[in-house]
C-alpha cells in the first residue's frame, strides 16, 4: 500500500491507458468486490474483462475468494468497472490507477466481522465512517512524497462517506423490503492477516467500532485524495475463519448485487465517451 514508494503516477497512467485502449467503456463508477462477493460483476452487461495477470504493471490478488479480474461493463446503462479482487494492505498496492480511468464514484463492498451487540450474522452494514488503525499508526497509503497529480498532501477525511448516496442506499433497502437486515455503523480497518484475539475485539468494541476488517479504509483514503465520492456497504458477519467469511458472503451476495445495481441506476453521472 505504499503507493509512492513503489509505483509513480506515470506507471499508473500507463496501466490506465492500456486498459482504456482495450475497451470502449469509460467507467464513472468503480465497484470493489469484497471476499466472496465477486459475483457483483456478473450483473454487468456488455462485459470486457481482464485478468490482472494480463494487465501490464498490475499486481495479483492473492486472497481466496478474490478472482483477480477487472470487469468493465454497464449497469443500468451506466458504465462501471468492477474489481473482482482487491489488494489488501497485507498484499500491497493501491487504487489510484482506477481514478485515472475517469472513475468519479467508488462503491466498496467487503465481508467483515461484527462487533456491535445488535447485529446478526449476515446483516448488511452501510459504512458511515471508518477508523484506519494502521493509518493512525503511520502505515498510510499516502505515505511518501506527495504527487499533486493525485491530490492534496493533507486531504480531509471527515464526511468521506457520501451522505446523499448513503440515504439513497437506505431508501433502496426499504423499497427492496430488506431494511430489517441493514445497519449503519463504523468500520475499523486492522492490519491482519490474522483475525483478532478476544481482547483485541473487546478493545475495538469499547472504542465504538461496529465491524472490523482488513481492507477498505486505505482504498477510501486514496480514492478520497483523488477526489472520488465513496459509498460502501458490506456484509457484517461473525466468522471464525476465512471459509466462514466466504459462506456468509454467499448468503447475502444476491441482495447486495441488487442493491449495488439499483444504487448505480440512481447515480447522477454522465457516460460521455472519451
Ligand atoms: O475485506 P474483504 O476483502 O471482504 O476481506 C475480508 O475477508 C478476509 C478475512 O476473511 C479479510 O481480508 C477481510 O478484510
Ligand atoms: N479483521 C477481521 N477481518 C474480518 N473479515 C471477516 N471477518 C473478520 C473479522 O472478524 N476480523
Amino acid at each position: 500500500m505504499h503507493r509512492k514508494d513503489q509505483i509513480c503516477h506515470d506507471d499508473y497512467q500507463q496501466t490506465a491507458s492500456w486498459l482504456l485502449s482495450q475497451t470502449q467503456h469509460r467507467p464513472k463508477v468503480a465497484i470493489i468486490c469484497g471476499s466472496g462477493l465477486g459475483m457483483l460483476a456478473d450483473a454487468l452487461k456488455c462485459q470486457d474483462s481482464f485478468p490482472y495477470s494480463d494487465i501490464p504493471g498490475f499486481p495479483q490478488s492473492t486472497v481466496q475468494g478474490h478472482a483477480g479480474r477487472q470487469v468493465f461493463g454497464e449497469l443500468k446503462e451506466k458504465m462501471c468497472v468492477c474489481m473482482q479482487g482487491r489488494f489488501h494492505m497485507h498484499e500491497g498496492h493501491s487504487l489510484c490507477m482506477v481514478s485515472l480511468l475517469g472513475v468519479e464514484t467508488l462503491i466498496v463492498t467487503n465481508a467483515e466481522g461484527s462487533l456491535a451487540d445488535s447485529y446478526q450474522v449476515g446483516d448488511i452494514m452501510i459504512i458511515k465512517d471508518h477508523i484506519n488503525f494502521p493509518g493512525l499508526a503511520g502505515l498510510n497509503p499516502l505515505n511518501g512524497p506527495n504527487d499533486d497529480k493525485f491530490g492534496p498532501r493533507f486531504p480531509p477525511m471527515s464526511g468521506v462517506y457520501d451522505k446523499d448516496l448513503r440515504k439513497i442506499a437506505f431508501d433502496l433497502c426499504k423499497s427492496m423490503d430488506v431494511s430489517q437486515v441493514v445497519q449503519e455503523g463504523v468500520y475499523c480497518m486492522v492490519g491482519g492477516p490474522n483475525f483478532e484475539t478476544i481482547a483485541e475485539a473487546r478493545l475495538l468494541h469499547r472504542l465504538g467500532v461496529d465491524a472490523v476488517g482488513m481492507s477498505t479504509a486505505p482504498e477510501v483514503v486514496v480514492a478520497t485524495q483523488c477526489g472520488n465520492k465513496v459509498v460502501k456497504s458490506y456484509d457484517d458477519i461473525e466468522p471464525v475463519n476465512h471459509e466462514a467469511v466466504l459462506e456468509v458472503s454467499k448468503l447475502r451476495s444476491h441482495m447486495l448485487q441488487t442493491l449495488v445495481t439499483e444504487l448505480v441506476s440512481w447515480m447522477d453521472i454522465n457516460n460521455n465517451a472519451v
